[in-house]
């Protein structure tokens, strides 16, 4: 009796966005998710996806000794529904390589974070790795910090600190920073909540202030009440950024910036 074959499964067609991620993504587990690296973090965001999906793609010959360490409620769920082994940074401190996404990455790599409020998270599994990569479509690639992502530097606060820290940070020269508070039906009423319990703030600043995030980041994180600052200065090896024309571009550390892939016709 001849066999049945199952149709072939169509193709799901992604938007550019979507297939910018997943380039991004895809390029950075090839180069940096080596069969040497056992102790991996996986980052939060929309592009994370894609880096777990490439992962198992690798096969469970190298995945079945590895440990993946989650950034969030999200990315366990990736790790766990991914069948892959889950851990977590106090049984592993020392990881080989985190990937993560970002709001937004500068000339020097400097990043935004925390738009999920998973900054707090993500900056110890960064600070953690050995080497830290960043993935993100097009639209995250900026000269200078705040100039796509408008919604401010996000600082996970103290639930109970969160009023004098307000007006702190609206006297450190964000007199627009909010308290970010859960929307859309169905959410909860009030404000969001972080994976550790406490409140974030988001705080916008000027064009000059986002253009040296370093002595921000210190200013903020100087402030009593405050967890962790999603600024990411000096941290990434290297972002990686799908482009809607199929490419990537890569912004290393020591300034070099590389295309790879054929445009699309
Ligand atoms: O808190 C969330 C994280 O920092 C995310 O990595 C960041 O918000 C980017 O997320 P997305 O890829 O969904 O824009």
């Amino acid at each position: 009796m001849q066999a049945v074959q199952s149709p072939p499964k169509p193709e799901i067609q992604l938007s550019k966005v979507e297939s910018s991620k997943r380039l991004a993504a895809y390029e950075a587990v090839d180069r940096h998710i080596l069969p040497e690296h056992k102790i991996i973090g996986i980052g939060s965001g929309s592009t994370v996806p894609y880096v777990v999906e490439r992962i198992i793609a690798q096969g469970e010959e190298l995945n079945h000794d590895r440990v993946f360490l989650p950034t969030g409620f999200q990315s366990k769920e990736l790790i766990v529904n991914g069948r892959l082994r889950l851990g977590d940074v106090d049984q592993y401190p020392n990881i080989d390589v985190t990937i993560d996404g970002a709001d937004e990455v500068d000339h020097d790599l400097n990043c935004i974070k925390g738009g999920g409020a998973c900054h707090l998270r993500e900056k110890v599994l960064a600070e953690a790795a050995q080497t830290f990569i960043v993935v993100a479509d097009y639209r995250k690639n900026s000269d200078v910090l705040g100039t796509t992502y408008k919604q401010g530097v996000p600082i996970e606060v103290a639930p109970f600190a969160y009023a004098k820290l307000l007006q702190n940070v609206h006297h450190l020269g964000s007199p627009t920073a909010t308290l970010r508070m859960a929307k859309g039906a169905g959410t909860k009423a009030g404000p969001i909540v972080t994976d550790n319990g406490n409140f974030v703030i988001d705080a916008p600043f000027d064009e000059q202030t986002m253009k040296d995030p370093y002595s921000l980041l210190k200013k903020i994180k100087m402030l009593t009440g405050v967890v962790e600052v999603g600024l990411f200065c000096g941290m990434a090896q290297a972002a990686y950024f799908g482009n809607a024309d199929g490419t990537v571009t890569i912004k290393w550390q020591n300034g070099q910036i590389e295309n790879t892939g054929t445009p699309l016709a």
